[in-house]
């Protein structure tokens, strides 16, 4: 028992792991005092100019643009995206890491709102090994256009993204369509997806969404997701979302304010 770390039972007779101040010459189950407290400073928070001032400014940060785990290509459509939003016709959204950071109010916050539910397509911290896209809204607000890197971590058959990460693809990029022809909240009723082709791992893929049909609550849209040259077809799906008050769905791409 030299490293200090002893076993001791609780009164239900379960043994629990427990660190242990071993000294010398005395059995493992006498307890030995516990050295007094000593207060460690506190590491600084991240984004955050002075801990929780009420003046403080914290803003979840804005993933829809270029980093370091882009391939030339999806920054050069990015780019050329980008130059499409100069005259109004096309506006990149912002996109965060948690649904609740697209909040207005959450992007006011003073205070880091700390941890909480990550948004699927967000989920990977590792700058190029997951989902790397920017979603671009139609100035008529009911098309949507998203460029996508798709990551080494989205593996289905061996160098293939997963089918089900091309749904999650298309679910987002219909969704954000739904969302900005809503004007409100909007939930996947029904997805279609046709799979024509495979995708490979680190290719940069567009897929282009739209409103097909608008009836009261309900909302049809089309997509397909291409390679860059519109040459490959990899996947076209049709979408049915449901407008919904509840205040749980993902906010709506109007109400996210542009940074
Ligand atoms: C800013 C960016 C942030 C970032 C966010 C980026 C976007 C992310 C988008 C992600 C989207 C998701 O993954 S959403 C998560 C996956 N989806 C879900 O969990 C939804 C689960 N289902 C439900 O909660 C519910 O079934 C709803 C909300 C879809 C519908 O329920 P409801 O509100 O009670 O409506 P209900 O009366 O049943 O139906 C209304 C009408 O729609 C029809 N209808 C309903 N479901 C269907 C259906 N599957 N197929 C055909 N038709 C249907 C009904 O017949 C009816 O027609 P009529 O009689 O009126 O003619």
């Amino acid at each position: 028992m030299g490293g200090g770390r002893g076993r001791r039972s609780n009164p239900a007779g379960d043994s629990i792991p427990q660190l242990c101040h071993r000294t010398p010459g005395v059995p493992i189950d006498v307890p030995v005092p516990t050295p007094p407290h000593v207060p460690q400073p506190r590491p600084p928070r991240p984004h955050c100019c002075v801990s929780l001032q009420a003046s403080c400014s914290v803003s979840p940060q804005d993933l829809a643009v270029p980093n370091a785990g882009w391939s030339a290509a999806m920054c050069e459509q990015y780019q050329r995206l980008l130059r499409c939003t100069t005259n109004g016709s096309w506006r990149r959204i912002p996109s965060y890491r948690r649904g609740l950071d697209h909040l207005p109010e959450v992007l006011q916050m003073t205070v880091d709102p700390g941890p909480g539910p990550r948004l699927f397509l967000r989920n990977v911290d590792a700058e190029g090994a997951g989902f790397e896209y920017a979603i671009f809204l139609h100035a008529s607000g009911r098309r949507t256009r998203c460029l996508c890197q798709v990551g080494p971590y989205l593996e289905g058959h061996q160098g293939f993204a997963h089918g089900g990460a091309i749904a999650t693809l298309v679910d987002t990029t219909v969704g954000t369509c739904a969302l900005a022809a809503a004007k409100m909240s909007a939930m996947t009723a029904k997805l279609s997806i046709s799979y024509l082709a495979p995708v490979p791992l680190g290719a940069v893929v567009v897929a282009d969404s739209r409103v097909e049909q608008h009836e009261g609550r309900k909302i049809f849209l089309s997509c397909q997701v291409c390679d860059t040259q519109r040459d490959t077809l990899y996947a076209e799906a049709t979408a049915l979302f449901i407008q919904v008050e509840d205040n749980n769905s993902p906010p709506s791409p109007a109400a996210c304010p542009q940074r």
